[in-house]
């Protein structure tokens, strides 16, 4: 049975005042069934960790592939641990357009989020423009493969999937469309991982309350990975429930 998981990315959002969402959503999911996640920027990191969150786990939303040295303007694995981190964002594809990664970065990436006992939420997406081609299945096997490293195991990796013209825009794929991708991704997990059935993979893309609990009824989806409505408590909140309930 694997454990539902609901990620919160705060993206370049949040400043001090932000934490008190945090309390205010510890206070009303003292004892979710699901795992809660919030990865806000890492000025907020050690802040967040050290703040009163009762179950919420803090994540990064990115990390260098080195350990240390001469790279301005990065955090390594073992920095975002040692602030309180217990998991990363790898491989968001606003990092792949706004920085160039490629599934092999992400793949370094991860063997150090993972070398530094970080749990990796990778992830991958098809373009509209992929979408509209017919090569949604094709990009995403290609991003798996590539993105995801042979140490990778169901517990100290996380999948979230999420269509790069869903994040934002109010727009989600049919219900029978995140299914086929989703269904896809356990698929190619089985034929590299003993374990590939405990993995869990997230949807994201404009998941709302409002449209949480027909998206979390999806087969194979286990919980979603969260922009926008992750800011607010309240709205982060009723995802939570909605996953509690699935
Ligand atoms: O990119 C996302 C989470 O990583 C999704 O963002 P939105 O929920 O704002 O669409």
């Amino acid at each position: 049975m694997r454990r539902k998981l609901a990620a919160g990315n705060w993206k370049m959002n949040g400043t001090g005042d932000s934490l008190a969402e945090i309390r205010a959503l510890a206070a009303a999911h003292a004892a979710p069934t699901c795992e809660v996640l919030i990865c806000p920027p890492a000025t907020l990191i050690a802040r967040m960790a050290a703040s009163e969150r009762g179950p919420i786990m803090v994540g990064g939303q990115d990390c260098h592939q080195n350990a240390s040295g001469a790279h301005t303007g990065d955090i390594s694995a073992g920095m975002l641990a040692h602030a309180g981190a217990s998991h990363v964002i790898l491989g968001h594809s606003e990092r792949r357009a706004d920085h160039g990664e490629d599934n092999a970065l992400v793949r370094a990436k991860a063997e150090a989020a993972l070398g530094a006992g970080l749990v990796a939420v990778i992830c991958v997406g098809e373009t509209e423009a992929e979408r509209d081609a017919g090569q949604t299945l094709s990009v995403i096997g290609t991003q798996l493969a590539g993105s995801v490293p042979d140490e990778a195991t169901a517990s100290n990796t996380v999948i979230a999937y999420e269509p790069v013209w869903a994040i934002g825009t109010g727009r989600t794929p049919t219900l029978d469309q995140i299914a086929e991708v989703h269904d896809f991704m356990r698929g190619q997990l089985a034929e590299r991982f003993d374990d590939a059935e405990g993995f869990r993979l997230l949807y994201g893309g404009s998941v709302k309350p409002s449209n949480a609990a027909e998206i979390f009824a999806v087969s194979n989806v286990d919980g979603a990975l969260v922009g926008g409505a992750s800011l607010k408590a309240a709205d982060f909140g009723g995802i939570i429930t909605a996953l509690d309930a699935a």
